[in-house]
């Protein structure tokens, strides 16, 4: 039922099926619309034999003829005969689209997949054009340039120590490389439901909650999609649900600072980011490129959270910095961006996290480090809260 890239038709898959995929994504990541690749705009993507459809969302200004003429060409060497379109176009600032009605049949004039590529350049898509979402007031990105870093262990504290302050929180588990945040909050075996076509988000400790995790069956495995799939399907996840009205959405981004990140960065509303570091060389150096990849998008960074950044010792007491010291402060100093806060090495948050039972709802000694890191996150973001949209419709 969740499957987003479908192939319908031939039951068995020719062998050079994955090829063919790799070719289409390949070119849709490199056909630009007003600067930015369509992969970009894609909000649905199916393959069926030789006929290709596209679901997309279109800069008002942009010639849906004309893109689908030249993916025609570009297409064809690789087997694809028929292109179906679906398209919105996006106003420039309101958010709000008209549909055109479906196109189909687009047919290359020139066999060369060069010939025609004209794209029309301008300005990559800003935050400031995208429309805020109706219901949500705030939508906080968690990234970190690695894996491995605590970025999912400190998404779901974050995002229950903000609804502990009171506030309406909902969660959004991205990260397709491993969707632990249902785990993590003791609600992997729920599902979501449908209702009216739309996801109904799972109740996980009073938040509402979605996971890539929960729309995977066991031979879509997450590390599959590349690209457009899964841009597509994680567009797909947040604009299809039924979110409720939130004081905060916090987004557990794939680690890294890929397609697949900048392509989410410059789609969805989102208030502002929040990186989470180790001390160590390499992860500071990637979450350097995370805090770039975020200035060139626009989007705010609320700040950087240190963790695994002192361990103590459970027999003697001592504490060490394992991973070095002052790392943290040192990018925030650098990046002028504001050091949110520094989490210990402890197996206790580890415990806590694997048990479903996060150390804010366990209310252990670890709550209060993220506590405070809401509390930093709670008195700064308003200034960087963007303008509500009441004419947009999910
Ligand atoms: N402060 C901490 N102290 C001890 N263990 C921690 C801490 N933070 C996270 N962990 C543990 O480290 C492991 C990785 O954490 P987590 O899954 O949150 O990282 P991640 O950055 O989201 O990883 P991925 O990139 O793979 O999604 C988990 O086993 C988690 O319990």
């Amino acid at each position: 039922m969740f499957d987003f890239m479908k192939k319908r038709g031939n039951k068995t898959d020719m062998p050079h099926d994955a090829e063919i995929d790799q070719h289409i994504d390949t070119v849709l990541l490199d056909y630009q619309v007003a600067g930015t690749s369509i992969a970009q705009m894609l909000t649905g993507l199916e393959r069926n034999g030789n006929e290709l459809t596209l679901e997309l969302r279109l800069p008002e200004d942009s010639e849906p003829e004309r893109i689908q003429s030249e993916l025609g060409q570009l297409l064809k060497p690789y087997g694809i005969q028929v292109i179906h379109m679906n398209v919105r176009l996006q106003a420039a600032k309101k958010g709000a689209g008209h549909s055109l009605p479906k196109t189909t049949n687009a047919m290359p004039q020139s066999s060369d997949p060069q010939d025609e590529k004209a794209p029309i350049t301008k300005g990559a898509p800003k935050q400031s054009d995208i429309a805020a979402h109706p219901r949500i007031r705030h939508i906080i990105v968690v990234a970190s340039g690695k894996g491995g870093v605590g970025k999912s262990t400190t998404t779901v504290n974050i995002a229950l120590a903000l609804k502990q302050l009171g506030h309406r929180v909902g969660v959004l588990d991205a990260d397709i490389y491993g969707p632990s945040v249902p785990s993590m909050l003791g609600v992997a075996d729920k599902r979501p439901e449908l209702e009216n076509e739309q996801f109904v988000p799972i109740d996980a400790h009073g938040m509402a909650m979605l996971s890539i995790g929960s729309l995977l069956g066991q031979d879509n495995t997450p590390v599959a999609w590349r690209g457009p799939k899964a841009t597509g399907a994680l567009m797909q996840l947040f604009n299809q649900t039924n979110w409720p009205q939130l004081d905060y959405l916090v987004i557990d981004m794939p680690p890294g600072t890929g397609d697949i990140q900048l392509t989410l960065a410059q789609r969805i509303p989102v208030t502002g980011a929040v990186i989470v570091t180790t001390p160590q060389h390499i992860a500071l150096l990637d979450a350097q490129k995370g805090i770039e990849m975020f200035n060139k998008t626009n989007i705010p960074v609320l700040g950087v959270v240190e963790n695994m950044a002192l361990h103590t010792c459970s027999n003697c007491n001592h504490t060490e910095a394992i991973f070095g010291t002052g790392g943290g402060e040192r990018i925030a100093e650098q990046y002028h961006v504001p050091l949110l806060g520094q989490l210990p090495l402890a197996s206790g948050i580890r415990a806590q996290v694997d048990s479903g039972t996060p150390s804010v709802l366990a209310n252990d000694e670890f709550a209060e480090y993220y506590v405070n890191i809401a509390k930093n996150i709670e008195s700064n973001i308003d200034k960087f809260a963007k303008p509500s949209d009441e004419t947009r419709i999910f």
